[in-house]
């Protein structure tokens, strides 16, 4: 059976929405729809809106501007926006629920008007985010906004028809201003620390460019709420498709799969108005900064822990590599000795029972996460999750050998060439600069660390530089399993070598 509005009514397989979506109104543009915010905040906007009938203004419109969004036009369009999301259990169980809170998709490239307007329309009250950590397009050494971008310099131009996300907004914000309308609520939902903060600086720096004015007029009258946002999702397998059919009946062009954990954190802060998110579970809190330090530091950077060391010793999906008793002691090693260390206090939180809920999320068999989504766009990853751990030891005084080690497994990932002398697609918008300077680190062992842009002045930080160079070598010489044996159970100590 396919799936859009005509079917709904004949479907009886799933929980499906109950709401009429023909009275809905988008309060919510989405930019960045992927596999994410279909598991997550358009879930909890699909709850709300089948729990409280008051909240009906506050569907979302989902858009894209990458040329490769065309695909989630093509799959959302003709399905009146509806799709499957299937929820597997490590026992094996799953739930399939059809969500029905995007009800309208626009693929910018086609009509950046139509987006702008919609922008612009005073309905829209909330802008969200989920373009990921490179979409934000800030400099990790620096945190300023990268005015060189040509995406970025050609929506500066005068007269610009606009193609990125800071481009549409902004142009839509002045439009606002211009007609006396409020601003909307920025809110990110993607996983850097201070997601909101970043936010702000990023949008106003671009607006600041193109009108100080109006870069004025948004820093005084924009939201821009800082959030934690947590459930795996992995890319959609090939395979899903069928799956669902099988056990639905129903035809979805582009299922979505996840874990059934979920939590979404959120700071109460919004210019113009707010769904009643905590009625769904949301958590909403006037600070959310310790809730992200302990997702951005323990979950994220562990899975950057375990993606390239469990790649060179040959896993290729998440759980398989969770599951190995030296990559267990590895993750449990760095969360507790080094990670968490630089949160903060979280009364009411167990964090031991969090450590332990992440193994055994890691290890959930059922949603097959892969190796190559963790290992993927590391330069906008490991700076935003790991190094910030690394700095905050170093001036406590504190234990790097094993986010060292990190770094370390990730220049040794980036070399392009697997243990079996295979090759590895190193998927990194960086990818043309590092794989270079990870293979020259071969005869200057620092050439990957020196990269400043990156990693700041941690190359000359000897406390850093003794592990990560004991654990490269190492790795080049006797590989992954070994290092991790030597480093963990033979407990060689490479502080000092
Ligand atoms: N997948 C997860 O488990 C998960 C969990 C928590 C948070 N997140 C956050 O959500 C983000 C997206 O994850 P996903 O799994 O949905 O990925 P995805 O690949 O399914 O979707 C990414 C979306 O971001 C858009 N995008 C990428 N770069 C962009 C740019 N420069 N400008 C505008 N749009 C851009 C893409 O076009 C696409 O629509 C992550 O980067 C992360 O910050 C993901
Ligand atoms: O999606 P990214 O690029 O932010 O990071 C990869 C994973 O660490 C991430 O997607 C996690 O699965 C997610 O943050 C869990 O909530």
């Amino acid at each position: 059976m396919k799936l859009d509005n005509a079917s709904l009514a004949d479907l009886v397989a799933v929980p499906k929405p109950e709401y009429d979506r023909t009275q809905l109104g988008c309060g919510i543009v989405h930019f960045g729809v992927g596999g994410f915010h279909r598991a997550h905040q358009a879930m909890y906007v699909d709850a709300l809106l089948t729990s409280d009938p008051a909240s009906r203004d506050w569907a979302i419109c989902g858009v894209g501007v990458l040329p490769g969004d065309v695909h989630m036009r093509d799959a959302l369009v003709p399905q009146d926006g509806l799709y499957t999301l299937t929820l597997k259990h490590p026992d094996g169980a799953m739930q399939t629920s059809v969500v029905g809170s995007i009800v309208e998709y626009l693929f910018a490239p086609d009509d950046p008007a139509a987006v702008i307007d919609k922008l612009a329309d005073p309905a829209t009250r909330i802008v969200s985010l989920t373009i990921t950590e490179g979409g934000y397009n800030f400099s990790s050494a620096t945190g300023e906004f990268d005015l060189t971008n040509p995406a970025i310099q050609a929506d500066l131009q005068p007269g610009a028809v606009p193609s990125t996300t800071f481009g549409l907004v902004v142009e839509a914000l002045g439009r606002r201003r211009d007609a006396g309308q409020p601003s909307f609520t920025v809110m990110s939902c993607d996983n850097i620390e201070g997601n909101g903060d970043i936010a702000r600086k990023t949008f106003t720096a671009f607006a600041c460019s193109k009108d100080p004015g109006l870069a004025e007029w948004i820093s005084d009258n924009t939201a821009f709420p800082n959030s934690m946002v947590d459930r795996i999702t992995p890319a959609t397998p090939p395979e899903l498709g069928d799956e669902v059919q099988a056990r639905t009946g129903i035809t979805d062009r582009w299922p979505v799969v996840a874990e059934p954990f979920t939590q979404w954190v959120l700071e109460d802060s919004f210019s113009a108005g707010r769904p009643r998110l905590e009625s769904v579970g949301v958590q909403v809190v006037s600070d959310v900064g310790p809730y992200e330090l302990m997702k951005l530091r323990l979950l994220n950077a562990g899975h950057q822990t375990l993606c390239y060391f469990g790649h060179l010793m040959g896993y290729r999906l998440v759980h398989d590599a969770a599951q190995d008793p030296l990559i267990r002691r590895l993750l449990l090693g760095y969360m507790n000795n080094e990670a968490r260390h630089t949160l903060l206090p979280l009364p009411g939180v167990d964090v031991d029972a969090y450590i332990e809920t992440l193994i055994e999320r890691f290890s959930n068999p059922s949603i097959a996460d892969t190796i190559a989504r963790l290992c993927q766009y590391s330069s906008d990853r490991i700076p935003k999750w790991l190094l910030p751990v690394i700095r905050q030891q170093l001036e406590a005084g504190g234990d790097v050998v094993l986010a060292a080690a990190v770094v370390a497994s990730w220049t040794r990932y980036a070399e392009g060439v697997d243990e079996a002398g295979e090759p590895i697609d190193v998927v990194d918008p960086l990818a043309d600069s590092l794989v270079p300077l990870a293979v020259r680190s071969r005869n200057e062992p620092l050439a990957f660390v020196q990269n400043r842009e990156l990693f700041g002045d941690l190359a000359d930080e000897n406390r850093f530089v003794r592990p990560y160079l004991w654990t490269l070598e190492s790795l080049r010489r006797n590989g992954a399993r070994e290092t991790l044996q030597q480093l963990l159970v033979e407990n060689n100590d490479p502080r000092g070598v």
